[in-house]
């Protein structure tokens, strides 16, 4: 029962989708010479590379069983996918802008009839119409911040991060229609007959995303201040503790504790005597 997964070929999303994959154990086996279709290290399991826009369609389709792309992508295409999981890369705001200089400051300032250029026509035609203001939508594939000061449009709709490309094309946010990012999806006829090999991955996926963030702390400490201890460390089910053979009245502590806690907890921990602490990188939680 063979799987293919589809991933973008290029953009800001490709290389981390790659590598997601790679951690959660489904590396690719020609990783430098990406080609159309790579195998992976389960022969199960293969990986095919399309730009990120088609990938909601050829899942739908049966083309791909899975894939990864953006939720803005997904939502314009309307395509009968299934979402598995957002996974929480390639963050990005699909925005109403103006130029710095239009009367255009927040959603109600827009005329009806106003012009719209677009990469995403259906999103931005669904948010109007939600919206009751008629509005003509100017369909772009790229450079879409340029329209305004071209006289195609009045507004634009586009992605955005970090809000650069709009401050530097003197536009200013209006409002905001989506929140994206990278989310896993299905085909949902490969989701009925294939469902056990697909949750396989999605668990090998998402637990590469519980990892993020989080360390496996481990120390040797004296019995009777094992209690102590046990306060100290916020663990996910643990701590768990067990016996050191070689060393009586010693037992081996470790717990999984946030990133951000481990300095205030080893600190602790030192205070209440554990010894030989190590602070371990997890790769994945199942
Ligand atoms: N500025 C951004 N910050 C974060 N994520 C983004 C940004 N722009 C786009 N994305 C996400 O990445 C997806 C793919 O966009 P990207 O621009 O990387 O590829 P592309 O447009 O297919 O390729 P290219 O821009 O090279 O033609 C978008 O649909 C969106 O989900
Ligand atoms: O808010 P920012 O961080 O500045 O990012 C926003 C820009 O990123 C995307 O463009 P991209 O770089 O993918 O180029 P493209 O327009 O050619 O797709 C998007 O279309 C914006 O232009
Ligand atoms: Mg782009």
């Amino acid at each position: 029962m063979e799987i293919r997964i589809a991933l973008p070929s290029k953009g800001r999303i490709s290389d981390p989708a790659v590598k997601l994959l790679s951690k959660a154990g489904i590396g690719l086996k020609d990783a430098v010479n990406r080609r159309l279709f790579s195998e992976t290290y389960d022969d199960q399991i293969s990986v095919m590379f399309t730009r990120a826009s088609d990938i909601p369609e050829f899942v739908a389709d049966g083309a791909a069983d899975m894939g990864m792309t953006g939720l803005d992508l997904i939502e314009e295409k309307e395509s009968h996918v299934k979402i598995l999981e957002d996974l929480h890369f390639g963050r990005s705001k699909l925005v109403l802008a103006a130029p710095e200089e239009s009367e255009v400051k927040t959603i109600s300032d827009v005329k009806d009839n106003s012009i719209v250029a677009t990469e995403f026509p259906h999103l931005t035609e669904k948010y109007f119409k939600n919206m009751n203001i008629p509005v003509k939508i100017v369909e772009l594939s790229g450079s879409t911040e340029i329209a305004p000061f071209i006289g195609v449009s009045d507004l634009i709709t586009d992605l955005t991060s970090t809000g650069t490309t709009l401050k530097m094309n003197h536009l200013q946010m209006v409002d905001t229609i989506l929140e994206s990012s990278v989310h896993l999806i299905v085909n949902p006829q490969s989701y009925q007959n294939k469902r056990e090999k697909i949750e396989e991955i999605r668990t090998g996926v998402k637990g590469v995303l519980d990892a993020e963030g989080k360390k496996l702390v481990m120390m040797n400490v004296d019995e009777e201040v094992l209690d102590e201890v046990k306060s100290a460390m916020p663990g996910m089910t643990g701590p768990t503790v067990s016996q050191v053979l070689s060393n009586s009245g010693v037992v081996a502590v470790h717990a999984v504790v946030n990133e951000h806690e481990v300095f205030h907890v080893v600190n602790r921990l030192k205070k209440i005597g554990a010894r030989d602490i190590l602070v371990v990188p997890i790769e994945r939680i199942i």
